[in-house]
């Protein structure tokens, strides 16, 4: 049994994103497909015995302690202990963008849940731990499975699914857009009837799209422009409610040429979709 473990928090890409409609609690039904990338933050998780409760070894910027979502996953689990915690210490090497459609602060709060489950000896199964991630917000889920999939419902009723495992060009415009606003805003698309999704959508890219762009677009001329440039080169899109937008490419090299030629001033990486999750590829090399 290790007391020290690090392990990654990938980001995800949200490869299409239709908005069937929206429920009475305010949240929004959607059927989107989920893809992961070889890309994002890494996290150590180290028990400290004699210690009581979770500490962060250092602050995420703009982000209190006791609002950041590691600390909030760390702490849901542990109402389901029914033995004494030992104290752990948690430091995080934050590459993803905040606010960037890339489900960061979800798959922190996944990795925590997998990393603690482990270390803390809860033997919790996929199933309580996805149950306890939705609370904490709605793509936390798709992260604790580890599986490529389709989504539906808010993004928790999850079919496994294969897209081609091609490489993207990610460009993070230079804004940060809050989930909640775009989900609010009035002319969001929101009426997109319901596909049945699994065998026509999953290697068919031409077809992809998210209903978030247009109201996007709108609100942040920055990703107006980036998109514009990106889908000079095939189509492009953005992931999730944004910021952060995506170019498909066959081979590293391909998206490479592209990265290299960006404008300056956009920040992003190249990473490779993968179908399945680093975190869950690492977890099952400890095993
Ligand atoms: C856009 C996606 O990234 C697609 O994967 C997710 O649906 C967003 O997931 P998330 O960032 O985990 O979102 P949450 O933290 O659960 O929700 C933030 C806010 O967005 C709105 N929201 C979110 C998800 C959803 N299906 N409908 C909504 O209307 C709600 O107002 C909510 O208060
Ligand atoms: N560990 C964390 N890492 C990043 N953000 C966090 C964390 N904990 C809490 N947050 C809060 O969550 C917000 C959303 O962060 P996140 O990186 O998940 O955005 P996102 O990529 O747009 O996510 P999504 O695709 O789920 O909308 C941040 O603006 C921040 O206030």
């Amino acid at each position: 049994m290790r007391n020290r473990i690090t392990l990654p928090s990938p980001a995800k890409l949200n490869l299409f994103l239709h908005i069937n409609g929206r429920r009475p609690d305010g949240y929004h039904e959607l059927q989107t497909l989920f893809q992961f990338l070889d890309y994002g933050d890494d996290l150590t998780f180290e028990l400290t015995p004699g210690t009581a409760g979770v500490r962060l070894a250092g602050p995420v910027p703009g982000v209190p302690d006791n609002a950041n979502l590691i600390v909030r996953a760390a702490q849901a689990l542990s109402e389901h202990a029914d033995h004494p915690l030992p104290g752990i210490l948690i430091g995080i090497n934050k590459r993803l963008p905040m606010g960037g459609g890339l489900g960061g602060g979800s798959s922190n709060a996944a990795t925590t849940l997998m990393a603690l489950n482990h270390l803390w000896q809860l033997n919790l199964n996929e199933d309580t731990l996805a149950g306890i991630g939705l609370t904490l917000g709605a793509d936390v889920p798709v992260f604790v499975r580890g599986n490529a999939a389709f989504g539906e419902g808010v993004g928790e009723i999850l079919t496994p699914a294969n897209p081609p495992e091609d490489w993207f060009v990610v460009l993070k415009p230079e804004c940060n857009i809050n989930t909640g606003k775009i989900f609010s805003a009035e002319g969001l698309t929101r009426g997109t009837p319901k596909i049945k999704i699994r065998p026509a959508f999953e290697g068919d890219a031409s077809r992809y799209r998210n209903d978030c762009e247009d109201v996007v677009r709108k609100l942040y001329p920055e990703v107006n422009q980036s998109l514009e440039w990106l889908s000079q080169f095939g189509p492009a899109r953005l992931t999730g409610t944004g910021a952060c937008i995506f170019g498909r490419f066959p081979t590293e090299s391909a998206a490479r040429i592209i990265w290299e030629s960006k404008p300056s001033g956009i920040t992003g990486f190249v990473a490779k979709g993968v179908n399945q999750s680093p975190l869950h590829q690492k977890l099952a090399e400890l095993k």
